[in-house]
């Protein structure tokens, strides 16, 4: 079976080497989606798919042909179209929710030759032990040459199973040297992705007429967002509100495995409202243009706000955080041409100098030529010059645009984590000192017997 799809992809992708252009109709009839109205067919239930004829096309009027090894879609699937350097983790970047509205193309060529891991698989806290999130993200996938056969101990499934289970095209057989050197000339384009309805069809199906829809003119952040309030690891001994702009699974393990209690809450919640108190404040990551954040950019501003006389809480940005704590401290964004996608990009601490090698997915940048007054740019790429990072020049908020969490990537930013939780438990202590030496003698009294047998002292 392996071997006669091995074999029709063999065949077609070489069918379609020669023939990357048309000039002709080809028949489209609608073809149901495999996952059917958002759901997704349990692992096992998908056979593996049938390779048929598919492109990418891009808005700039290029077309590759290629074959489909996913979901067998009816209409063409659009997006905008970014790419990846990154040689691993494909399906930890396709369940990243800041991939949402983007077609992917990975510019390592053999892409699946591991799998796909168990969903269901979770860690002590109940988070995914495999995703970075429940569900699969990324619009499309583009790749050169697609594993047939997958060996690893984790996997469950296929990345083309996979894909057909959560109705996401998948076209591979297309020279993605190409499409990458064109997105780097031209930029980030729109572009979608169209399977054939048959194997039979010798050719790329084309591209009906129609217009292409950006997705960052949408608050992609308000999507893909939790709706309601939830705690993980309840027993933490610092509590986190984590504002979840589209939050990687990874970003609360490693807050998690710190020790922390993580409340996670949606991007536009106003936590200066709450009854309850925050030890530290996380600003995730997220999909789209930080343009839409206004609302949680003046959330950060009344967190600030509220901290003056008072014991600061500490804040930390990823990416999409990065964004948000740069223009609640005044700096602007702007679209980069082709983003930074991948896990060899190298950022320099300004502080110290030391360069890293960091995990990145990002389209937009902070403008940090402009000084403002209290804040620094805090990390530069090593590539490009832009933006990797800013921080208060006094007080404890800071926010990087890579991620430190990496999954995948490397871990070498991985000490900033602890560096902010150091931050947050050194905050605890100095606020419940200082409240202890304001307080009633009663208080003062409580703080110093009960005080010291706590965990913070
Ligand atoms: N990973 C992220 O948080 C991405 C942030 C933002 N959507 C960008 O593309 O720049």
């Amino acid at each position: 079976m392996i071997k006669h799809a091995r074999g029709m992809l063999f065949a077609i992708s070489q069918q379609l080497r020669v023939s990357n252009t048309w000039g002709f109709q080809v028949k489209t009839r609608r073809l149901a989606t495999v996952s059917g109205a958002g759901l997704v067919a349990p692992v096992g239930s998908v056979a593996e798919p049938e390779p048929r004829p598919a492109a990418l096309h891009l808005g700039t009027g290029s077309t590759f042909g290629g074959v489909s090894f996913g979901a067998a879609v009816g209409a063409p699937v659009t997006g905008e179209v970014v790419f990846t350097t990154s040689l691993v983790g494909y399906t930890e970047s396709m369940t990243d929710p800041s991939y949402s509205g983007q077609i992917l193309v990975f510019a390592q060529p053999l892409i699946g030759n591991y799998g796909v891991p168990d969903a269901a698989a979770r860690d002590a806290a109940g988070l995914s032990r495999f995703f970075e999130s429940p569900r699969i993200h990324v619009r499309g996938v583009v790749v050169n040459d697609y594993a047939a056969r997958h060996s690893h101990w984790a996997a469950v499934e296929s990345l083309g199973q996979w894909c057909a289970r959560h109705g996401v095209p998948a076209v591979c057989g297309v020279d993605t040297r190409a499409i990458v050197s064109l997105l780097r000339a031209r930029g980030s384009t729109l572009g979608e992705i169209a399977v054939a309805p048959s194997a039979n069809l010798p050719f790329p199906p084309p591209s009906p007429p129609h217009t292409l829809v950006n997705p960052n003119q949408f608050n992609l952040c308000a999507a893909v967002s939790t709706k309601v309030k939830y705690i993980v690891n309840s027993g933490g001994d610092v509590n986190i509100a984590l504002i979840d702009c589209g939050v990687k699974h990874n970003i609360l393990k490693c807050l998690v495995n710190r020790g922390a209690k993580v409340t996670v809450v949606p991007w536009d919640h106003d936590i200066t409202k709450d009854a309850e108190k925050y030890d530290g404040v996380v600003l995730s990551n997220g999909p789209g243009d930080p343009g839409h954040m206004a609302k949680t950019v003046a959330n950060v501003q009344a967190i600030i706000a509220n901290d003056v006389g008072k014991t600061p809480t500490p804040i930390f940005g990823i990416c999409m955080g990065n964004q948000i704590l740069g223009m609640a401290a005044g700096y602007k964004t702007y679209k980069m041409p082709f983003g930074n996608r991948g896990h060899n990009q190298p950022c320099i601490d300004l502080t110290n100098g030391k360069c890293f090698i960091t995990s990145q997915n990002h389209g937009y940048a902070l403008d940090d030529t402009v000084k403002i007054p209290g804040w620094m740019p805090y990390f530069r790429n090593a590539n490009d010059g832009s933006n990797e990072g800013v921080r208060h020049t006094s007080l404890p908020y800071s926010s990087v645009q890579f991620h430190p969490e990496a999954c995948g990537g490397p871990l070498d930013t991985d000490h900033l984590f602890s560096n902010f939780m150091n931050e947050v438990r050194a905050l605890k202590r100095e606020h419940h000192r200082l409240s202890s030496k304001i307080g009633t003698a009663i208080n003062l009294y409580n703080t110093q017997t009960v005080g010291s047998r706590s965990s913070y002292a």
